[in-house]
């Protein structure tokens, strides 16, 4: 395929409640898209980069303008989508930025092929088990009417942000109401310290399925003396960048468990890459979420089907985050996400729909 050029979609989103975590509350998710088009057909990609760098270094500014200046142009003599992150390659770094152009011609090729994401990637389910993130409240009692919406939605899983002073009490209070049998987790995002060893055991009696990054992205070796003293087993996110990142995590004992995220690995194609090597070493997967319009959902469901994916993820239904999604929404039924089966991704953004949402494009010729 030749690809003519990509246009940068800056979309503004507003979430149907604030998203609060122990790196900041989101209220509005300004989102970039990329519409690449190319001779066979046009693709869509997704940077699931924040509007400011707090859950990683990448942020949208910095994502359109690496995208501008160096890795839109660095794909002019034409590649298929299994060349887009050699072709990038020597830049270093912005993660999110390659995944989702990789993501946007990895979906033009497939539809022109008339091939869908998940038998591309290597899905073996038709539906997905669906997780949901609850955000940190504003009192117990917002919290547990917050959980108990999401249970009647049907969510398999419910996660639970936490934070220093909003930890073992939040999840007390969700097992007294809602009982043992609820897939319980937590997530810190790098909030703690392995001096907070101690208190992070106080989680231990709840039997949760997982503590995710509980330690700062680059302490491989404390998230390793950490799981050597909890019982709940340790799941990172941040921290796995890439295949080889997992593996390194996984052979210091640093994780009994991997969040997968395309956008924080650098694309599904390593992403399946982090799932084959987790696979390899009998550690199980889930599907990582970043508040995605319904065009990254539909990858992330697709990527969630593959076999090592064996804990429900945070693909969510669209209605979690947005009144109304970009796309069809994506429509939790039985607890479940079905898997798009269409060329490519399967979904595209609704005309007007977009225009709505649209403050500014800008088109890069390849
Ligand atoms: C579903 C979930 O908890 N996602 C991230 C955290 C997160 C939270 C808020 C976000 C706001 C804008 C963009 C990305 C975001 C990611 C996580 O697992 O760590
Ligand atoms: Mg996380």
């Amino acid at each position: 395929l030749k690809l003519e050029g990509v246009e940068l979609i800056r979309i503004r989103m507003p979430l149907v409640a604030p998203f609060r975590t122990s790196f900041g509350t989101e209220t509005t998710r300004e989102i970039l898209l990329l519409r690449a088009v190319t001779n066979g057909a046009e693709g869509w990609g997704e940077c699931v980069a924040m509007n400011d760098p707090l859950y990683s270094s990448e942020y949208v500014d910095g994502a359109a303008d690496v995208l501008r200046r160096f890795l839109v142009p660095a794909l002019r003599t034409g590649v298929p989508a299994t060349g887009v992150a050699p072709a990038l390659a020597r830049f270093k770094g912005h993660r999110m930025a390659k995944a989702a152009l990789e993501t946007a011609v990895l979906d033009a090729e497939l539809r022109a092929e008339g091939r869908s994401f998940g038998r591309e990637l290597g899905a073996v389910r038709e539906r997905v088990p669906s997780g949901v993130s609850v955000g940190i409240m504003s009192s117990i009692d917002a919290l547990l009417d917050a959980v108990a919406g999401y249970l009647a939605e049907g969510y398999l899983r419910i996660k639970l942000k936490i934070e220093p002073g909003w930890d073992v009490e939040p999840v007390r209070a969700v097992r007294e109401r809602f009982g043992d049998a609820v897939l319980l987790q937590v997530d810190a995002n790098t909030a703690y310290t392995v001096g907070d060893a101690r208190h992070l055991a106080k989680l231990d009696p709840f039997d949760l399925l997982l503590i995710e990054q509980p330690l700062d992205e680059e302490d491989v070796r404390g998230h390793a003396a950490l799981a050597r003293q909890l019982r709940t087993p340790v799941c990172l996110d941040e921290s796995i960048v890439s295949a080889r990142a997992a593996a390194d995590a996984i052979a210091f004992g640093a994780c009994a468990i991997v969040n997968i995220k395309p956008g924080r690995v650098g694309g599904y194609l390593e992403a399946r890459r982090v799932h084959d090597v987790c696979a390899a070493h009998g550690v199980p997967v889930w599907a990582g979420g970043m508040l995605e319009t319904g065009l990254g959902r539909a990858a992330n469901v697709a990527l969630a089907a593959l076999p090592g994916f064996t804990l429900p993820g945070d693909t969510s239904a669209s209605g979690r985050y947005y009144r109304e999604d970009i796309t069809e929404p994506f429509v939790l039924v039985d607890g479940h996400l079905a898997v798009p089966s269409g060329p490519g991704l399967g979904v595209a953004p609704l005309p007007d729909r977009l225009a709505e949402v649209t403050v500014a494009t800008e088109w890069i010729a390849a």
